[in-house]
């Protein structure tokens, strides 16, 4: 099992892109779709720290280490929702992150911007210090 798998995009709150997120996660187990509702994710008994990671991704191999039992892998499949196909989730995940990354860069863009500023308003300012001196 992966413990420090980072947060998905798709699990976080501000998610634009399945606004029902608070309400039930995508998984993909074994090629398969599962519309997992929130309140049970909230109930895994390990914690839902160790599910959202894999929101609108395949989480077998993590589901497989994991160590669940049959009637685990019961309550998986009562959740089995064919209404998207792994490929359709897949292509969510991968927008989300990509608006995720593109978002990120932004915020890198801004803040080297505002820091140049600054670096040179800080130089006009030694300057002047200087010639007034
Ligand atoms: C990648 C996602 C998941 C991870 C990493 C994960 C991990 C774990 C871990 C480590 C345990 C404790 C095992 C033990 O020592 O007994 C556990 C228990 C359990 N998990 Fe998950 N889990 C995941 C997803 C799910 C999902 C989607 C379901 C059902 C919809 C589920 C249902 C349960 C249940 C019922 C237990 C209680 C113990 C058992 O019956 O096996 N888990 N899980």
């Amino acid at each position: 099992m992966e413990a420090s798998r980072p947060i998905s995009p798709a699990a976080m709150p501000s998610s634009p892109v399945d606004e029902k997120i608070e309400e039930h996660l995508w998984l993909i187990y074994g090629g398969q779709t599962y519309r997992v509702p929130m309140s049970f994710v909230r109930r895994h008994p390990k914690g839902k720290e160790l599910i959202l990671p894999y929101a609108n991704q395949d989480m077998t191999e993590a589901y497989d280490n994991a160590g669940h039992s049959k009637g685990a892998t019961r309550t998986l499949r009562k959740y089995a929702d064919a209404t998207r196909s792994a490929e359709e989730i897949e292509k969510i995940y991968a927008t989300q992150r990509a608006m995720h990354e593109q978002a990120a860069w932004n915020m890198c863009v801004r803040v080297g911007s505002l820091l140049s500023v600054a670096a040179v308003l800080g130089a006009v300012y030694v300057r002047c210090r200087q010639q007034n001196s």
